[in-house]
């Protein structure tokens, strides 16, 4: 599936102006786009109403299409995108396998299948042993490996990032960004991942920096 923006447009509340100058890109099936920009310019945003969390009082036009449709028209649940945060939103009281089922698809039906597709997951991030576990043991790495296995699981039609590596150590950054390019291609599903460190660009297809709406390039 191709993930399209077509002249997307970002305005903070009270605002006059666009954040930014209006956004076009095409993300391909297991591809990343990569979207950097200085602090503020409406990266987490635009990610979130993408996803379908608009901040109040904010207004975004444009295109999102996904799959023939127009994702912007649809309620959240009905958009089939998922969203990885800077903090992995892990389940505080739930074990690591527990985490990784929460966020399987229902498509996969039965005991065995849901099991299975648990331990498939835990063997892929390098955690086979760490099913029983709480989040809260795990590194900081190994909880970004979680999170974005447990997305993965629900079977996403587009993945969209936020800071996903930010709060991570400098040395794990390089084997996360590896790590998440990886599985994603192997998905075969776009993504798109909002960043101000112009390094995680590194694994993206293509790159956009967004400039403040009236700075642009
Ligand atoms: N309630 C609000 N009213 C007015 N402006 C707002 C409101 N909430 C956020 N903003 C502004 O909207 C802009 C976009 O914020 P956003 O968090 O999306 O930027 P960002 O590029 O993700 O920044 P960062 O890299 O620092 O996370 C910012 O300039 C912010 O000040």
């Amino acid at each position: 599936m191709t993930l399209e923006l077509h002249d997307l447009c970002l305005t903070a509340p009270g605002a006059a102006a666009p954040l930014f100058a209006p956004l076009s890109l095409r993300i391909a099936p297991g591809e990343i786009a990569c979207l950097t920009g200085p602090s503020g310019v409406g990266k987490s945003s635009l990610i979130a109403g993408v996803a379908g969390h608009l901040p109040r009082g904010f207004v975004l036009s444009g295109q999102v299409r996904l799959n023939g449709c127009d994702l912007l028209t649809l309620p959240p649940e009905r958009r089939g995108v998922g969203v990885i945060f800077q903090q992995p939103l892990l389940f505080q009281h739930l074990s690591v396998a527990d985490n990784l089922a929460f966020g399987l698809s229902p498509q996969v039906r039965g005991r065995a299948a849901r099991r299975a597709a648990v331990a498939e997951a835990l063997e892929r991030a390098g955690l086979l042993d760490f099913g029983p576990r709480d989040p809260a043991t795990l590194s900081g790495g190994q909880r970004a490996r979680v999170a974005l296995m447990r997305a993965l699981l629900a079977r996403p039609a587009a993945l969209l990032l936020d800071e996903p590596f930010a709060a991570l150590d400098p040395y794990l950054r390089a084997g996360i960004r590896d790590f998440v390019a990886k599985h994603l291609r192997a998905a075969g599903i776009p993504a798109l991942l909002a960043s101000h460190d112009a390094q995680d660009a590194a694994i993206a297809r293509q790159s956009l920096a967004i400039a403040p709406f009236g700075t642009g390039r």
